[in-house]
């Protein structure tokens, strides 16, 4: 399976996914840190993928998304964007519900 191949598997088993420096629990950047804070202040359950474990992945992503730093957070398959991105929808709430979207819970 090629780099973007395994790009695109992982988008489509995971219904939120961080691309990130680190984990959540050991983040290695402040960035990929507030963006994983904020998804977990949100309480969306999410699949990170940490980009310094793979480089192949580190090196396509940005080409893939048309994104050129990490994290980039991708919901249903589709890019929402990095840190300030992650935290100004967090502010509006709109995280929480696109997390509740995604679960597939009512927030009326
Ligand atoms: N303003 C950006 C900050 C992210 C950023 O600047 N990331 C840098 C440092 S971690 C990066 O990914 N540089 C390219 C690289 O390391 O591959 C955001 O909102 O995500």
């Amino acid at each position: 399976m090629d780099v973007n191949e395994r790009i695109k598997a992982v988008l489509a088993e995971h219904p939120i996914v961080l691309f990130m420096k680190g984990t959540p629990e050991f983040p290695m950047c402040g960035f990929s840190s507030r963006a994983a804070q904020a998804l977990k202040e949100a309480n969306a359950t999410f699949h990170a993928v940490n980009v310094l474990a793979d480089p192949e992945i580190r090196a396509a992503l940005p080409h893939y998304a048309n994104w050129p730093t990490f994290p980039q957070l991708f919901i249903q398959g589709e890019l929402i964007g990095g840190c300030d991105i992650v935290e100004d929808l967090k502010a509006s709430g709109e995280l929480v519900r696109m997390a509740l979207d995604v679960a597939g819970e009512s927030h009326a």
